[in-house]
């Protein structure tokens, strides 16, 4: 197996494999061909293997090494940890438990104090918190580590350059970039934005939000040397990690700075969203990287950006900032192939504005819900479990990609001239319908309707994990485009608090 290599850290991750005893299913006799080993593909390789179904996994990458900085995981993707004992003891090692929040206008000045960040979120417990931060490359590695326990087959250094299935036989398959055919009862296509999976269904075309994102990560110790970076970036009271939103017209920052729990060492994470003046750059890359001059043009472009921010840009080492353009893509009704043999998840099957913060937690939703309609579907009625799979995600999805277009309106076109600003009304919105599910549940308790509702003249089946009183609305980037210049500001159907 490929050893795991650290981009960036915090804790002392456990890498001992202990023997910790998942219950893992009798065999089920299906076969799951994963393409892509992130936290999707990864997710779902577990789980699948928990429910008793025979796994391997293709990644094109040639080691297991993570990429990227932070995300965030909402409690309804934490939820399956309860199965996984030594999963959630190094999610406890390398949880950042950010505790402190605290929001300010993009030109520095303060909206109110730094605040528990348990309080904007409403959490009685820690282990409660609807959305948290977590480092993208220890998550990975967490859930790496589990698949090394399983002891479930990667082959890493594989790419997919086609996806086919053949009704037929009752097959999905792929072909790799040297050649290999592989067959399997299912292939779940996780294998992020650009999936070759989707010429046979699933995603529309992508086309430019308007929005781009620069992300960077730098030492602590490095952020600290600067008297102006320290001042507003520095640790609250010195020492627990803070995460505040600067937030202005047409744009926003999010900055995380945290320290090891075991060590003097931190670094300091920023994002800088803003809305393009001209050409939008459309290459989705982890890889390409922007200069800070680059930035600051961007960030000069709207009057008033505080020093300190500015400051923070100016002292990020080269190569260190990626420019990542946010490409839009609507709500896909459909995220598998029309014999339900290739079945994309994660981002191969939707995409999200940042503000949702939804892109990992749907992904997990995906790879648990697919895992529980195979379990309950058998090995007979595989398309039966994809097309239920799809039934139950499609509205959820959407909605969790229409919130990230309302969290972004809601940043950006804001008074920022009134005299005080209510933290509580700026922050982004957490509704209760999406941290509160547990997917597995509700994969479990709603398989039956929802499979019987697919046969001929039986009743539509209405699923209940989305906002309470939501009628399911299909919705576009167009239609939303139209809406505004319309003057009309955008709805949420249903109870989203
Ligand atoms: C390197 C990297 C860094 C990231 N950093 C961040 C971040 O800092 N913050 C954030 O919010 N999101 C980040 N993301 C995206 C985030 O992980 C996803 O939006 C979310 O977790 C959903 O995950 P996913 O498994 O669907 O897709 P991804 O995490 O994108 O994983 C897709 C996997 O498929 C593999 N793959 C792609 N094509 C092929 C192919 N043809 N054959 C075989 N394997 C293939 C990729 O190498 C990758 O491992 C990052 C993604 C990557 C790949």
């Amino acid at each position: 197996m490929a050893t795991f290599t650290r981009t960036i850290g915090v804790g002392k991750p456990s890498t001992e494999l202990d023997n910790d005893k998942v219950p893992c299913s009798s065999p089920s006799g299906i076969a799951v061909l994963i393409v892509g080993a992130g936290v999707g593909g990864l997710m779902a390789a577990l789980e699948c293997h928990r429910k008793g179904h025979s796994v391997r996994i293709f990644e094109k990458s040639k080691t297991a090494s993570a990429g990227g900085d932070m995300f965030t995981i909402g409690l309804s993707a934490r939820k399956i940890m309860r199965h996984y004992p030594a999963m959630q003891r190094e999610l406890d090692e390398i949880s950042l438990n950010t505790k402190w929040m605290r929001f300010r206008k993009w030109t520095g000045e303060d909206i109110g104090k730094a605040f528990p960040f348990k309080s904007m979120v409403k959490a009685v417990r820690d282990d409660e918190i609807p959305m948290v931060t977590q480092l993208r490359p220890l998550y990975h590695a967490m859930l790496y580590h589990q698949v090394q326990r399983f002891g479930i087959d990667v082959t890493f250094g594989k790419r997919v350059v086609e996806y086919y299935e053949d009704v037929g036989r009752g097959v999905g398959g792929v072909v790799t970039d040297d050649s290999e055919h592989a067959e399997v009862d299912l292939v779940i296509a996780a294998d992020g934005l650009h999936s070759h999976s989707q010429k046979l269904g699933g995603q529309t075309k992508c086309k430019p939000s308007g929005l781009s994102l620069f992300r960077a990560v730098l030492p602590l110790e490095l952020a600290l040397a600067n008297e102006l970076v320290r001042e507003y970036f520095g640790l609250y009271e010195d020492k627990h990690p803070v995460q505040q939103a600067w937030i202005g017209p047409n744009t926003h920052a999010v900055i995380l700075s945290y320290v090891d729990k075991n060590s003097e060492n931190g670094q300091v994470i920023w994002a800088l969203a803003f809305r393009e003046r001209g050409e939008q750059l459309t290459k989705e890359s982890w890889h390409h990287t922007v200069t800070s001059e680059a930035v600051l043009k961007v960030i000069d472009e709207t009057p008033g950006w505080g020093e300190p921010f500015k400051a923070l840009v100016k002292i990020t080492p080269p190569n260190h900032i990626i420019g990542w353009p946010l490409m839009h893509r609507d709500p896909a009704p459909r995220v598998h192939a029309p014999g339900c043999r290739i079945l994309q998840i994660g981002d191969a099957a939707h995409s999200f504005l940042p503000t949702s913060g939804n892109g990992a937690t749907q992904a997990i939703e995906d790879a648990i819900t697919i895992a529980e309609c195979l379990a309950q579907a058998g090995k007979d009625s595989i398309p039966t479990a994809v097309k239920t799979h799809n039934l139950l995600r499609a509205d959820r999805v959407s909605c969790a990609q229409y919130l990230g277009v309302f969290n972004a309106e809601n940043y950006y076109k804001r008074d920022f001239s009134e005299a005080t600003i209510d933290p509580s009304a700026i922050a982004p919105k957490v509704p209760k319908w999406v941290w509160q599910l547990d997917p597995e549940e509700y994969a479990r308790e709603n398989y039956a309707a929802a499979a019987a509702s697919l046969e001929e003249g039986r009743p539509a089946f209405v699923n209940t994990n989305t906002p309470p009183g939501y009628e399911p609305t299909p919705w576009s980037l167009d239609s939303i485009s139209r809406s505004e210049r319309e003057g009309k500001k955008l709805e949420l159907s249903g109870d989203w608090s």
